[in-house]
Formats: structure tokens, C-alpha cells, sequence
């Protein structure tokens, strides 16, 4: 435990280091993902397959909420995480189905 001003300083910028190689961790994951969907997205318009697949969703949902409760995390927000990023990735879905040429 930090002691004096200095010590409290040290302790702050070795936590924010720490958080800063996490955030950069989070982004290279989420860019991982989302070049995944791409494809999952091609795919889908490809085969003529919903944007959405809501089962699919309830059944990450269930997932990461019990991977969180494990992780001491809050459920409620792995939830609110997962859901914010799959309605991104269906939005993609969804310009990738319209930007397609017509196959008629
Ligand atoms: O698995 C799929 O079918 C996807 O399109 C991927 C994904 C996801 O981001 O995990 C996105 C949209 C679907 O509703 C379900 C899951």
C-alpha cells in the first residue's frame, strides 16, 4: 500500500501502465472479432441467411453470463457488453447484405 505522495504517484502510473496494456489487449481482441464477422457477414449474404440470429445470441448471453459470475464479473454487464457488440456486428451484417449486387 502506497505511503507517501510520491509512493501514491508510482503506484498510479504502475496500475495505469497496467490498465493501458489491458485497453490495448481489448482492442486487438475486438478487431480479431470483428474481421471474423466480416466473413461470418459475407457468408451469410452469400447463402441468403438472416443478419441475426437470435437463439444464437440467447445462447452467448447464457454463456458469458455464467463465464462472468465465475470471473467475479457483473453478469448484467457482460451481457450489456456482449449485446452492444453483436448489434454492431448485425448492423455490418445488414450493409454487407444491402451492398450486394442483386442476384436477380
Ligand atoms: O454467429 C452468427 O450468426 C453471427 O452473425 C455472429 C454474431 C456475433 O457477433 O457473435 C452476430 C450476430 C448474430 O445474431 C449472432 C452472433
Amino acid at each position: 500500500m502506497a505511503e507517501n505522495k510520491d509512493d501514491v504517484t508510482v503506484e498510479l502510473n504502475r496500475l495505469r501502465a497496467s490498465i493501458d496494456n489491458m485497453d490495448a489487449a481489448l482492442v486487438h481482441l475486438l478487431a480479431e472479432r470483428f474481421k471474423t464477422t466480416q466473413r461470418v457477414g459475407i457468408l451469410k449474404a452469400e447463402h441468403d441467411l438472416p443478419p441475426a440470429d437470435p437463439v444464437r445470441e440467447a445462447e452467448q448471453i447464457q454463456r458469458l453470463r455464467s463465464l462472468a459470475a465465475e470471473s467475479h464479473l457483473d453478469p448484467e454487464f457482460a451481457e450489456k457488453f456482449l449485446t452492444f457488440i453483436v448489434s454492431e456486428v448485425v448492423r455490418h451484417h445488414e450493409a454487407i447484405r444491402r451492398e450486394r449486387p442483386d442476384p436477380s
